[in-house]
């Protein structure tokens, strides 16, 4: 998808949500369980309960990996869903890869081509010639970790190198490379006062931000000091949302948290473009 096709699917749902689709069979209802595909059952659910107030949907992979290959097969039908029922949402896979060139480029295929998911998370810590094999899938965006939502973060994204930190240099670095049009990066909702910071560095890009919701985050933070001329923001939240309930009223429920969210964002954006 192009990022044009994206913030015109913002502006005609007034909302930039991105809902996380992390399955935990442990916290889905146990009525669920007795599908032949409970993962694929609770996301097409969620999915069939929440497409008209979201942008993007986000299956963090960690939670079909962890179920071997029954996850990976939910993993690839929630795709396929995703793709053939409502073509115009943002799919991102939330994989965290990057190696050296040559295994890049299989991660690259394996999300891109198999897949055909619309991007992927990528970490940054290899460098160029790690990240330029996503990049070079022309219609494709790459997501390069920033600075991350967890406490974490403080250990190295924040640490200086020539007076500068690790994270500025990510973002500094990253904007040469070939293709950098259509690198994205993730920001934590729980780092809102770098935004002015990044928003220097980095003023056009669109920014994948996690962390409102279960980890904390404030949406108006976000939206005062990251938003700009192309709203430039995908907010993402999972738990928040897709364990609003664990009975049988939870695809509703999980609607319902999504609407609130979708309605502060309305309000977001026209206070930023005042209509
Ligand atoms: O900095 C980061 C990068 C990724 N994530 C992922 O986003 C979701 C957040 O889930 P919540 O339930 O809304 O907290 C999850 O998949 C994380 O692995 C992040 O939180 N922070």
């Amino acid at each position: 998808m192009t990022t044009e096709k994206l913030i015109s699917e913002i502006k005609k749902k007034q909302s930039f949500l991105c809902i996380g689709l992390d399955v935990d069979l442990n916290k889905i209802p146990k009525y669920l369980l007795k599908e032949e595909d409970p993962i694929f059952a609770f996301n097409k659910a969620i999915i069939d309960a929440t497409h008209h107030l979201c942008v993007a949907y986000k299956p963090n992979t960690a939670f079909y990996e962890a179920y071997g290959i029954k996850g990976w097969k939910a993993l690839e039908k929630t795709i396929k869903y995703l793709n053939e029922k409502h073509p115009e949402i943002f799919t991102i896979a939330d994989a965290k890869r990057g190696d050296i060139g040559n295994t890049s480029t299989m991660y690259a295929k394996a999300f891109f081509e198999d897949l055909a998911f619309d991007s992927v998370t990528v970490a940054p810590y290899m460098g160029k010639d790690s990240v330029e094999p996503f990049l070079a899938f022309k219609d494709k965006h790459t997501i390069l970790l920033a600075l991350t939502s967890n406490q974490g973060a403080f250990d190295f994204q924040t640490k200086t190198i020539d007076d500068k930190e690790v994270y500025k240099h990510v973002l500094e670095t990253s904007k040469s490379w070939n293709d950098a049009n259509r690198l994205m990066y993730v920001v934590g909702a729980t780092k809102a006062e770098y935004l002015a910071d990044i928003r220097q560095i980095i003023p056009d890009s669109f920014l994948l931000v996690p962390g409102v919701g279960a980890q904390g985050g404030n949406l108006h933070d976000v939206c005062k000091y990251g938003m700009n001329d192309s709203v430039g923001l995908l907010i993402n939240s999972s738990r928040g949302i897709i364990y609003a309930s664990n009975t049988e009223d939870f695809a509703e429920a999980s609607a319902t948290k999504a609407s609130e969210l979708q309605q502060e964002m309305a309000l977001e954006l026209a206070n930023y473009f005042g209509n």
